[in-house]
């Protein structure tokens, strides 16, 4: 599990701030462990602001909502150039779903980190067809930290890193949850339609 560093009882003088990248496919936990760490933040008495792209709003206009319905309060931007507007002087900038922010994101969490601030951004890698979505390899790229999480293999139960689309757009951008996508291992993503539900997997187990 990550822990924070103690960069905090640096000298002013040596003090820097750092970039944190959080990434995996869909339900993989990058939601809930974004905001572990804000909430850890703030029991540490730093002061927090928390962005994400005005497009995602499924769950909630303004917050950032986990699948498992944690939540937390955020700014909706349109540009990742507000960020910087709006991250102020505060101490730790969180940004979710940065896959969907223009590629002047990866210049605003620079910019940060340079200026003292410690940023966590968390986005999903890859993209339905399994390509690298956005600027997250960038931003993984920069990062000083980067912990990549995982989801569990709807068909098989192994884990998955795949987002596998189950409608028939090719958009990149479409949002969803498991009425749209399912997360899958390597396996399953790449047998597409051709693998075998869990049912079938568990038949197998109890034919043994
Ligand atoms: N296939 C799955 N694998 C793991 N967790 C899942 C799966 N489907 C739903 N979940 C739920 O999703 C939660 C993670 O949600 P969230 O942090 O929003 O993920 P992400 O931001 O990566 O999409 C898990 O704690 C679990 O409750
Ligand atoms: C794979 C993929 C996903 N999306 C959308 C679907 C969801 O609205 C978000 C991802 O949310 P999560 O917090 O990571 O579960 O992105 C998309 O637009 N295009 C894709 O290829
Ligand atoms: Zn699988």
């Amino acid at each position: 599990m990550f822990i924070e560093p103690t960069r905090r009882r640096d000298p002013p003088h040596l003090r820097t701030g750092w970039i944190e990248a959080i990434c995996g496919s869909m339900f993989s936990g990058k939601t809930e462990e974004l905001i572990r760490r804000l909430n850890r933040a703030r029991i540490a008495k730093l002061n927090v602001r928390i962005f994400k792209p005005a497009l995602d709003t499924r769950y909630h206009e303004a917050d950032i909502v986990s699948h498992s319905a944690l939540s937390i309060e955020s700014i909706p931007v349109q540009t990742a150039g507000q960020i910087l507007q709006l991250a102020g002087n505060c101490d730790v900038v969180g940004i979710d779903e940065a896959q969907f922010f223009d590629k002047d994101i990866i210049a605003v969490c620079n910019t940060l980190a340079i200026q003292g601030q410690r940023v966590i951004v968390a986005g999903l890698d890859m993209d339905f067809a399994g390509q690298p979505f956005g600027c997250m390899p960038q931003l993984m790229a920069i990062a000083e930290y980067v912990t990549k999480v995982h989801a569990i293999c709807v068909v098989c139960g192994d884990i998955a890193q795949y987002s596998y689309r189950l409608v028939p757009s090719q958009e990149r951008v479409l949002l969803g949850e498991t009425d749209s996508y399912e997360a899958r291992c390597r396996r399953c993503f790449n047998l597409g339609d051709q693998a075998g539900r869990k049912e079938w997997a568990y038949e197998d187990v109890n034919n043994e």
